[in-house]
């Protein structure tokens, strides 16, 4: 059984609870917009690709169910206002502003200087235009989730093991088939050397505080018999240093124009330590991670989680009571750690590369 996300036919949307793995798989109904939303900011269902297919498709349900209008024009100004409601749900990884554009377009609704609002178009025709535009997205993010898996492999393969043999990776956070349409970003990368039978084993971390590798990722792993082993964040440096990991394979929220990644609180330390040791340091995502309209790393607005998720675990306390919490959910990793490169479904680039190819090829 392939392990899904995210569950969608026309007109029904069913989420994974990922608060509840790897003990429940539960899915639950989203029957709207607003339930998406929540589902988001509860991190119900999370990983960049994933926020935004869930947001899109609850769109879908919500219009196919005969939401917005009547007219062109009160339908368009619904579909602003949802996607303007979804914006609002998690802040740093630009997938989902990605995917809004995409459907304002698609609602003739993307450029604000044009006059959209005649009443002009068949109502019918324009709803079903965005149902279909959201409903194509999954099935790209799973394509394109294939060929960042095959040409990261390659990539990492020619570079690291030339002459053949098996390579060691360490990945972190979960970029797998449940924070995607399915197969994975960096994850992807790892089955893609497993399914050529080059993986001799991947290293994941725990990624504190919500757990995402020690509860998602090996779950994942242990699901399709992946050798794999779960370390503590903490245990990165030693793992680098000491067992033979040949390759870091992260995914990614948001890069930036100069390459500079917003990615999981963590990434950053670990790509200081894989420079230091010498060990090439890749990030992989769909280009529809890539912000171009953002110059560096520091112009990524990062979100700040809920003190409760640092201090507890499942509703226990576990820290000091009193003690000041910061809880940044994503750090940035600046473009000059990132020594292996890039890999998108459009290639794999140096990050100095990413601007020139993606702007060719795709609009951000
Ligand atoms: C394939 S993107 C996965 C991405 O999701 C993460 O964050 P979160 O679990 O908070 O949504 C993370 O930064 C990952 O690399």
């Amino acid at each position: 059984m392939t392990l899904e996300a995210i569950r969608y036919s026309p007109g029904s949307l069913q989420i994974l609870d990922q608060l509840q793995l790897p003990h429940v798989c539960h899915y639950e109904d989203l029957q709207s917009v607003s339930q998406a939303w929540a589902a988001i900011r509860d991190m119900k269902v999370r990983g960049a690709p994933a926020i935004a297919l869930v947001g899109a498709l609850s769109l879908a349900v919500e219009l196919r169910a005969g939401a917005g209008g009547p007219g062109a024009a009160v339908l368009r100004s619904f579909v602003r206002a949802k996607l303007d409601l979804l914006l609002s749900a998690r802040p740093t990884a630009s997938n989902l502003g990605r995917a809004a554009r995409t459907l304002l377009a698609a609602a003739g609704a993307g450029d604000p200087d044009l006059h959209q609002d005649d009443d002009d178009e068949d109502e019918g025709a324009l709803r079903h235009r965005v149902i279909r535009c959201a409903e194509d997205m999954m099935e790209k993010d799973l394509r394109d989730n294939r060929t960042i898996g095959d040409l990261g492999a390659r990539h990492i393969l020619e570079r690291v093991a030339p002459s053949g043999g098996q390579v060691t990776v360490l990945t972190h956070c979960n970029t797998g088939a449940l924070a995607t349409a399915g197969y994975g970003t960096a994850l992807g990368v790892v089955r893609s050397l497993h399914a050529q039978g080059r993986l001799e084993r991947v290293y994941c971390t725990e990624t504190r505080p919500y757990n995402q590798g020690s509860r998602l990722t090996a779950f994942e792993l242990v699901y399709e018999a992946i050798p794999a082993t779960l370390i503590a964040d903490s245990a990165a440096a030693a793992a680098l240093a000491q067992r033979g990991v040949t390759a870091v394979i992260v995914g990614a929220d948001r890069i930036v124009a100069n390459g500079d990644t917003a990615n999981k609180v963590g990434t950053y330390q670990l790509a200081v330590v894989a420079k230091h040791l010498g060990v090439p340091f890749y990030v992989a995502a769909p280009s529809s991670s890539c912000d171009l309209g953002l110059a560096s790393g520091r112009d990524i607005p990062i979100e700040e989680r809920p003190p409760q998720e640092l201090t507890d675990l499942q509703g226990i306390r576990i820290a000091a009571p009193g003690i000041e919490v910061w809880n940044p959910a994503f750090d940035v990793t600046p473009h000059e750690l990132i020594t292996g490169g890039i890999i998108t479904e459009l290639g794999v680039f140096a990050p100095h590369e990413l601007q020139a190819a993606l702007s060719t090829t795709t609009s951000s």
